[in-house]
């Protein structure tokens, strides 16, 4: 997909949402489990309760790895299903990899070719040549880290090299690599006032934002500091529409949790 695809639905569904697909088979509700898959029948059920009131769904791939065989499937099959029945839905492969390139090669192609998968995120610790090879592919996207949502963050991406915190030389360093026109930037929404100096590197570029929800990040501050002209954000929100109800009629107050955060992006559209 590209981003003037992403940007048109944004605009079409009045949403920026993303809804992460983070499926713990221990919190599903119990009867799902003597299904013959299921992951994919909660996933589908949520797919199927919150795509009007989303743009992206973002299966994070430890919650399927974490399940072997199965799980690999059951992504597949997610993935799939989006494509097919949603097909103007961004997906995001949130994998975090990254290795020397001729590694990378392999991350990118199962994820971006194989899985067909619109993006992945991506690790910037290697550098350059770890990055490029997801890089090299047309209307695929690769969300590099910048910024975290966690509190270890402040280990070592806020940390001063040289002159300038090491999250700023991700940022700029990133830019000056082949193919960067395929770069959008993960920046958690616990962070929201680092977003006026992140705007200042990267204006334009599509930011992926976690930490909405359950990790406490406020919607309204990351729309303050982070919205571009073309909105330029997709804001994640995972446990608190997945898990939002344990009961049979889960997906629709799934659904539910959704509309409420697609309604408060409507209102933050209306100020562009
Ligand atoms: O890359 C991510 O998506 C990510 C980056 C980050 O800084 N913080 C963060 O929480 N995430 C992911 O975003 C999701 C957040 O889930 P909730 O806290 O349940 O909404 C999880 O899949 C995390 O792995």
């Amino acid at each position: 997909m590209t981003t003037a695809e992403l940007v048109e639905q944004i605009h079409k569904k009045k949403s920026f949402l993303c809804v992460g697909l983070d499926v713990d088979l221990e919190r599903i509700p119990t009867y799902l489990l003597s299904e013959e898959d299921p992951i994919f029948s909660f996933n589908k059920a949520i797919i199927d309760a919150t795509h009007k009131f989303c743009v992206a769904y973002k299966p994070n791939i430890a919650f399927y790895e974490a399940n072997g065989l199965e799980g690999w499937k059951a992504l597949e099959k997610t993935v799939n299903y989006i494509h097919k029945e949603y097909p103007e839905i961004f997906t995001i492969a949130d994998a975090k990899r990254g290795d020397i390139g001729n590694t990378s090669r392999m991350y990118a192609k199962t994820f971006l070719k194989d899985l067909g998968f619109d993006s992945i995120t991506v690790a910037p610790y290697m550098g350059k040549d770890s990055v490029e090879p997801f890089l090299e592919f047309q209307n695929r996207h690769t969300i590099l880290l910048a910024l975290t949502s966690n509190e270890g963050a402040f280990d070592f991406q806020t940390q001063k090299v040289g002159d300038k915190e090491l999250y700023k030389k991700v940022l700029e360093t990133s830019k000056t690599w082949k193919n960067s026109e395929n770069l959008m930037y993960v920046v958690g929404a616990t962070k929201a006032e680092f977003l006026a100096d992140i705007r200042k590197i990267i204006p334009n570029s599509f930011l992926l934002v976690p930490g909405v929800g359950a990790q406490g990040g406020k919607l309204e501050d990351v729309c303050k500091y982070g919205m571009t002209k073309d909105v330029g954000l997709l804001v994640n929100s995972s446990r608190k529409i997945i898990y939002a109800s344990e009961s049979s009629n889960f997906a629709e107050i799934a659904g539910a949790k959704a509309e409420v955060l697609q309604k408060q992006m409507a209102e933050e559209l209306k100020q562009l």
